[in-house]
């Protein structure tokens, strides 16, 4: 619990030193924002009319009861949910001030600017090496190969633990350690954003704690999404943070100081101190 916060009364509290050395840069500026933006899968509507503005090298965290619609709005900013059929889009949702569901926009392309870890760590069944340079040699990137790869796995916190055993395969590291490849490979091309859906729900308190330390650090460079179930993690690490409830309604979005520590919804102050969820 950080000073100034009301005691006992939240059973969250945010600690003091995060995102301190952003906080000094003071207000940053919108990177992706989505003007009422709604999905449904079928008919079944999963958000509701979503405007929020995410702002670029922050970290915002997506927190709300299962099924309230977080992973839906994640994959609605780089496509993803184009690859599942039963999806539909209303609205809007601006990456760089353009509207990513334009009809002259290649969500493949897109996806190379807005990359993606997932929850279950999913490397190739290929050598710790090649998992890193993958993306670079399907986009011609080859130059300097050898220097690209050490610095993804360096800025994935992972180079000292395997730079002797590149050649082996990305599936005999630990669940963290193949996390944090993952990790490596999203950034080996150079994106301007990561969305991230519960990176670390899978992994124990301390490869939990190494994955939660370098998204501090990534926040330097990239703009980091991430989905979490953890309430402790998004006061944690995370600069703002957005509340979706049942329905797929957004209904608090503000610094994570402020939701975690005094929202201005009866709803979020509930949730967040557990009485439901
Ligand atoms: N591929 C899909 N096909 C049909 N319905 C889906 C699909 N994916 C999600 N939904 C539905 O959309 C709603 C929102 O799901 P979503 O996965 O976005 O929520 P969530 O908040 O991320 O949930 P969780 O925390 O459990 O992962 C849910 O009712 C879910 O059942």
């Amino acid at each position: 619990m950080s000073e100034g916060s009301s005691g006992d009364e939240y059973a969250v509290g945010v600690p003091e030193e995060r995102g301190r050395d952003r906080d000094a840069d003071g207000e940053a500026s919108t990177i992706i924002e989505s003007r009422d933006l709604s999905v449904w899968y079928n008919d079944e509507q999963a958000l509701r009319s979503v405007s929020m503005e995410i702002p670029e090298k922050r970290v915002t965290a997506m927190v709300g009861p299962s099924g309230c619609g977080k992973s839906t709005y994640l994959r609605s900013i780089n496509r993803m949910n184009d690859l599942i059929d039963a999806a539909r889009v209303e609205g809007e949702m601006l990456f760089d001030g353009k509207n990513v569901y334009d009809d002259d926009v290649d969500p493949v392309a897109l996806r190379r600017r807005i990359g993606m870890v997932f929850q279950q760590p999913n490397p190739f069944p290929k050598s710790i090496y090649d998992n890193v340079a993958y993306g670079l040699r399907l986009q011609d990137r080859t130059e300097n190969l050898d220097e690209k790869v050490e610095q993804a796995l360096r800025d994935a916190a992972l180079w000292d633990e395997v730079k002797d055993q590149l050649d082996q395969s990305g599936l005999d590291l630990s669940g963290g350690q193949q996390q944090r490849l993952c990790i490596a490979r999203a950034i080996a091309v150079d994106p301007e954003v990561v969305l991230m859906d519960e990176p670390a729900s899978a992994l124990d308190p301390v490869a939990t704690s190494k994955i939660e330390d370098l998204i501090d650090d990534m926040a330097e460079e990239y703009t980091v999404v991430i989905v979490t179930h953890n309430m402790q993690q998004a006061a944690r690490i995370s600069d703002k943070t957005a509340v979706f409830l049942t329905g797929g309604e957004l209904v608090e979005f503000d610094d994570t100081e402020k939701v975690f520590e005094n929202p201005e919804n009866d709803r979020v102050e509930d949730y967040i101190t557990g009485k439901f969820g």
